[in-house]
Parts: structure tokens; C-alpha cells; sequence
């Protein structure tokens, strides 16, 4: 694992947004896996400046989306689609039809999990995937307890995740209680992984990946043993490790 330290919010940001820039350009990444939450904003605005000046281009990429709540429709102002395209779709070139989200709305959620499964395999699988962690360690919606040989799956969301998410809703009762997220094997067969992670409100799980025991009571833990995996993390995210200088 690679940790990188960085002074702060912007600068994790910064950083990271450098980093998938090189990758595409030096690692040919045809298909990019993305995050949504609070933590990734800050890349991702970098990002459609680096694109826009043509540091990087995503005509080419294909995109897989982590996750999207139940019950919401694309258009829904807080669903995943809506917030992907508010935070980078629409900034940059990249055909809609090659940018891709679990569909939270569908029928039968069941059939759309393993829909979403197959087209990763389709696509050839992630070459770079970003990600965000959970205060208590969660990845995508994979909350403690998740089977490490999980697939793309419907889940229950911890009622700490809804307390968290509900920032973005009118009322904590309007935040859907269900998701469909890749399962924590479908991202950790993902080619390189990059995790995000700010402020002090993620330093224990930040403490628990880098350093705790392997266990799916802490789903991020899993990522140890992952051949390919950057840590990009603030001051206030890494001030429980001890064991980095
Ligand atoms: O970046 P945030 O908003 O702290 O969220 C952390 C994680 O929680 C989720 O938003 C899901 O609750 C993930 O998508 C994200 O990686």
C-alpha cells in the first residue's frame, strides 16, 4: 500500500486529481470506477479543469459508478445519476453512453444487480477505481459485516450511514434505506484502487484500514492485501496511524 500524505482537503484533492490524470496517460485506463459522497468533489473539480485544458481525455473511458440508492429515479436530485452528472459528466467530453450506474429504480433490483456485474465483466473489468470510506469503514455501501466474496448486491444501509448521508436530504426520513453497490470482491478485483479520505471523522477507519486486522467487521481492511492500492489521505485522516512517519 502507498499512503500519501496531504496537507489538507484541497490538497488530498490536488493530488489526487494528478494522480488519475497520470494514470490515463501512462496506464491506458479504458475503464475508470468512480465514487460519489462529500470526499471526491474536491477531485473531481480538478479533474474537468485538467481535462478542459487537455491534460487528460475521457472520450474514450468508460465509467462504473459504486453504487446508487434504491427507489430513486435518475433524475431524482439525490440520486447518484444526478449527482454524477452535476459533479462531472456535463464539465467534460465523455458520451453518456459509455458512463454507467447500478439503476436504483429498476424493476427487479435482483436482475440489475447481476445486469451491472456482467457489464463490468463486459468492459473488461476496473482498471483504476476511487473510492471514499465510510466513518465505519464501509466501501461503496459494503457496510461491517459484508462478505468479502461479495458481488454487485442490493444492501441495507447502517443507520450511521444514513445519519451521515442525510446532510444531502431535506429530512433523515427521506434518505432510501436500501442501495445496490458493487460487492467488496467486485471491487477488489479492480486493477489499481485509489482511496480518498478527509477530516477527522474518518481517522479511525483511516487507523482500521492501514493498520487494523483484516476482518469483515471493518470492510475496508480488505483493501490490505490489494497488489495496487493509493491512499491519499489528509493530516486530520491519518492522525491515529502511527505506525507511517
Ligand atoms: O465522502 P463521504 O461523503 O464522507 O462518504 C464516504 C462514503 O460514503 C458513501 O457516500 C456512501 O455512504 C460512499 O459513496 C463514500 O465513499
Amino acid at each position: 500500500m502507498n499512503v500519501i500524505r496531504a496537507r489538507d482537503y484541497e490538497d488530498m484533492s490536488e493530488k489526487a486529481s494528478q494522480l488519475v490524470v497520470d494514470k490515463i496517460n501512462e496506464s491506458n485506463v479504458n475503464v475508470l470506477g468512480l465514487a460519489t459522497g462529500g470526499t471526491p468533489v474536491g477531485l473531481y473539480k480538478r479533474l474537468i479543469k485538467k481535462i478542459n485544458k487537455g491534460k487528460a481525455s475521457f472520450s474514450n473511458i468508460h465509467t462504473v459508478n459504486l453504487d446508487e440508492y434504491i427507489g430513486l429515479s435518475a433524475d431524482d436530485p439525490n440520486s447518484y445519476h444526478r449527482y454524477m452528472d452535476d459533479v462531472l459528466f456535463k464539465h467534460i467530453n465523455i458520451p453518456k453512453s459509455q458512463t454507467h450506474l447500478p439503476n436504483g429504480d429498476a424493476e427487479d433490483v435482483q436482475l440489475e444487480c447481476l445486469r451491472y456485474e456482467a457489464l463490468i465483466h463486459e468492459l473488461g473489468g476496473v482498471d483504476l477505481q476511487l473510492l471514499g470510506i465510510g466513518n465505519n469503514g464501509h466501501i461503496g455501501f459494503n457496510e461491517p459485516g459484508s462478505s468479502f466474496s461479495g458481488r454487485t448486491q442490493v444492501v441495507e444501509l447502517a443507520p450511521s450511514t444514513i445519519e451521515a448521508n442525510a446532510r444531502y436530504f431535506s429530512d433523515e426520513e427521506m434518505v432510501p434505506r436500501q442501495a445496490i453497490t458493487m460487492g467488496i470482491q467486485t471491487i477488489i478485483e479492480s486493477k489499481g484502487i485509489l482511496l480518498l479520505a478527509s477530516g477527522l471523522d474518518k481517522a479511525e477507519a483511516i487507523q482500521e484500514l492501514i493498520e487494523g486486522e483484516v476482518s469483515e467487521s471493518c470492510p475496508a481492511t480488505v483493501l490490505q492485501k490489494h497488489s495496487d492500492l493509493t491512499i491519499i489521505a489528509d493530516e486530520q485522516a491519518l492522525s491515529l496511524v502511527t505506525s507511517l512517519k
